[in-house]
């Protein structure tokens, strides 16, 4: 069996003269998480509303589940859970009663499955608390369970980070890698921030003005993003034997312009310092450096921000 849940081929989608999504060819593998990162306008929700069958592609093919139909099949798109914009709540319901509509809805007959994802989201004792009332990340969880309710193989989330405080993004961070690992769940979560979803995601699709600009793997963007010592000093070679001998470390590089690329002590220069002038090393220079998540976003879409 194919590993690919979704490929598409040339997505587009226009809208009068202005293109929202250009060309677009992605492939999705199942059980890994994609980060699809755009500023503000990039085209996520265009891309997101096609692949559910909320939008009709104006050319371009979308493969799910290796099927080969030109457009997708009811039957497969039933495979995806969804929460694009706003999750689908009603305000006046508690959780419960929001989750007991949407499985009647969605025809899943095991009532059991609302507790279950009520647990799984943490929102299993909101008791009559009226949906209305929720916080925006209770609300966030909520619409990712609802989406959970037909035990779907991707998850598609639309910002499910955005507008949440720092605790709210650590805990639906959480709950997707969750997902992903215990159920072998395949999920697609756009972001327009980086470092928002940095380590959530196992893979990263980079969209700006409708197209990809990037698609890499954490351990790529981590390479990309790493940071380390840039050290010089007169005797070079005397320099890389006291980081070996001295300070026990092999984890650099001696770059054309014979200054050191140390990646390991990045959390305690002083001693790198100490130990390098302890031996009679004195550094020419010395500093962190290295490409921020933020700064390599915005040079990969060209420098601008929306
Ligand atoms: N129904 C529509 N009619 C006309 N233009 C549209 C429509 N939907 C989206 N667009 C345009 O398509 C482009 C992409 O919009 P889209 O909402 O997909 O971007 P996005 O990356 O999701 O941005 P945001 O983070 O702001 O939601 C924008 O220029 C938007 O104005």
């Amino acid at each position: 069996m194919s590993d690919d849940v979704l490929v598409t081929q040339g997505l587009t989608k226009r809208y009068g003269p202005a293109t929202a999504v250009d060309d677009v060819s992605i492939r999705l593998e199942r059980g890994r998480i994609y980060g699809l990162i755009g500023a503000n306008g990039a085209g996520k929700t265009t891309l997101m509303r096609m692949i559910t069958g909320l939008s009709l592609p104006t050319a371009g093919s979308i493969s799910l589940f290796g099927s080969t139909a030109a457009t997708p099949r009811q039957q497969d798109l039933a495979r995806i859970g969804s929460l694009i914009e706003a999750p689908a709540l009603t305000g006046s319901m508690t959780a419960r009663q929001n989750m007991h509509l949407h499985r009647l809805l969605r025809g899943v007959p095991d009532a059991s499955v609302e507790t279950e994802l009520l647990e799984l989201v943490g929102l299993s004792d909101t008791g009559r608390k009226r949906a209305a009332d929720f916080s925006l990340g209770m609300r966030q969880r909520l619409g990712i369970a609802l989406a959970l309710i037909s035990d779907p193989e991707l998850l598609v989330l639309d910002e499910p980070v955005n507008g949440l405080d720092p605790v709210g993004v650590v805990e639906v961070r959480r709950l997707i890698r969750d997902l992903a690992r215990e159920r072998g769940i395949t999920v697609l979560i756009s972001s327009h921030n980086l470092p928002e979803l940095f380590q959530t995601a196992t893979d990263y699709i980079i969209v700006d003005r409708g197209s990809v600009k990037r698609t890499l793997t954490l351990g790529e963007l981590e390479d990309e993003t790493q940071h380390f010592l840039r050290i010089e000093a007169r005797d070079g070679e005397r320099l890389t034997t006291v980081l070996e001998q001295d300070l026990g470390t092999e984890d650099f590089t001696v770059m054309p312009d014979r200054s050191v690329r140390l990646r390991s002590h990045l959390d305690e220069p002083e001693k790198v310092l100490r130990t390098l002038v302890a031996h009679d090393v004195w550094p020419t220079s010395f500093a962190a450096e290295g490409e921020t998540l933020e700064g390599f976003f915005l040079s990969v879409i060209g420098g601008h921000r929306s």
